[in-house]
């Protein structure tokens, strides 16, 4: 009978952007050795080279999993992005091809409302400015346009994860909180939703981001939204730099239309801390600007690490989908002493059909199975006896609409 699961001494992990240790520790521990773990992302050609023999691929933030990078991923199983936005991953170059996509949608939750409250304290006080001038050697004693939180409108938008933990935060302090999301949300505490962005821009002493990359979501805050925000209001935006439109605020904070600012993500990063950092906010002292770190901690990083690695492992050992962010939803037993053959096909009538047919016409006797659909794909998972030939394996890769097949051996069988 022809082998077609790997050992996973041959089942290559690649992880980029310095992924936590604990990830590769995960990996090792589950049995997993051929590991490169690089600290930096790489330029799409040197990722086209790369990425051709992996079959797992780790990434952060900053690497570009393009239509071109998968074209080139003739192996890739699964991806796993070390963070939560999954923007920079083609979601359906990838779905297409039948590899499904992981990430941490919790796991740095904590460290970016720990750090946008800690901004707003720091703004409302105007100590970033302050701070400036005292290592210059100047002394900007004032209580000039310096807030007590409590008290004070905070007014988030994007009510989900990050937002609805910075409200709570946020009120403990004094802080009255409103929200604008585009789906009725419960509030935290007393929290009260908004019913427009508008509404929220006028009445906010702070106003902090927390949407993610959308089409609806790009540009949102430009100059019309910033003529909108109380004069003297803060800016804080932690979610991605394609949300703020970054000229205006510039001119704003220069007008003192704004009392400050602290932008974490920009239009254009840097690809790599050797790299200069450019913006038109550079300069300007009531503005914080930091190098998308908010979920920069070593206790969110760690663990990350271990949850998307054990999503990762559990795919590639027993197919389980739980939390894809692309993928039918599958959650599975173990299958001890069976074959589990995983079929990954275009979500279109009469595939299920076609692979119970090829089973029956090859005698395969089938002990267990499980379907789920997305508008795109179906995933079909079969635990069958393991008696079989090649010829079986060969015909299921040979139904209509099939994009990948996998076969995998349970411990006891392999
Ligand atoms: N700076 C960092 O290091 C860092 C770290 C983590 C996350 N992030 C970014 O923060 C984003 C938010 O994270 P999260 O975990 O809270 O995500 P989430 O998905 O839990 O919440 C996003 C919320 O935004 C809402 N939303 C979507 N479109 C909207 C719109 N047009 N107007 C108003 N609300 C809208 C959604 O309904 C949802 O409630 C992520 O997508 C990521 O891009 C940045
Ligand atoms: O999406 C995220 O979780 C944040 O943007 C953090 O990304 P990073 O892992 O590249 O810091």
């Amino acid at each position: 009978m022809a082998k077609t699961s790997l050992d996973k001494s041959k089942i290559k992990i690649l992880l980029l952007e310095g992924v936590h240790q604990s990830a590769v520790d995960n990996f090792q521990n589950a049995g997993y050795e051929n590991i490169e773990h690089l600290p930096t992302s790489l330029e799409e050609e040197a990722l086209i080279e790369k990425i051709r023999d992996a079959h797992f691929i780790g990434i952060r933030s900053r690497t570009q999993l393009t239509e071109r990078v998968f074209e080139a991923a003739e192996k890739l199983v699964g991806v796993g992005c070390f963070c939560i936005g999954t923007n920079q991953v083609d979601l359906n170059a990838a779905l297409k091809r039948g590899i499904a996509v992981f990430n941490a949608p919790y796991s740095n939750t904590r460290s970016v409302a720990e750090l946008v409250l800690a901004e707003a304290i720091m703004l409302l006080r105007g100590i970033p400015e302050k701070n400036a001038r005292a290592h210059q050697g100047g002394w900007l004693k004032s209580a000039k346009n310096s807030h007590e939180a409590r008290g004070k409108t905070l007014g988030i938008v994007g009510y989900g994860s990050i937002g609805a933990q910075l409200s709570v935060l946020a009120e403990s302090l004094g802080f009255n909180v409103i929200y604008y999301d585009v789906i009725t949300k419960l509030g935290m505490g007393n929290a009260n939703q908004v019913a427009s962005l508008e509404e929220l821009l006028g009445r906010s002493d702070v106003v902090s981001l927390h949407v993610p990359d959308l089409a609806s979501t790009r540009w949102m805050v430009g100059e019309k939204e910033i003529a909108a925000m109380k004069p003297g209001a803060i800016l804080i935006n932690a979610s991605r730099g394609s949300v703020v439109e970054i000229e205006p605020l510039a001119k704003a904070i220069k007008a003192g239309k704004l009392n400050g600012a602290a932008i974490d993500v920009f239009p254009v990063e840097p690809k790599g801390n050797e790299e200069t950092f450019e913006s038109p906010l550079r300069g300007l002292e009531n503005v914080i600007l930091t190098p998308h770190i908010g979920g920069s901690t070593l206790e969110a990083q760690e663990n990350i690490g271990i949850e998307v690695s054990e999503k990762l492992i559990t795919y590639s050992d027993n197919g389980t989908t739980v939390t894809s962010v692309n993928f039918p939803e599958v959650a599975l037993p173990s299958h001890p002493d069976k074959h589990r053959l995983l079929h990954i096909h275009d979500n279109v009538p009469g595939v299920l059909s076609q692979i119970n047919r090829v089973l029956s016409e090859n005698e395969i006797n089938i002990s267990g199975q499980y379907l789920q659909t997305n508008d795109k794909v179906g995933y079909v998972v079969i635990d069958v006896d393991k008696a079989y030939g090649p010829q079986a394996l060969e015909a299921l890769k040979q139904v209509d609409h099939t994009l990948k097949i996998r076969v995998l051996y349970s411990a006891q069988n392999s």
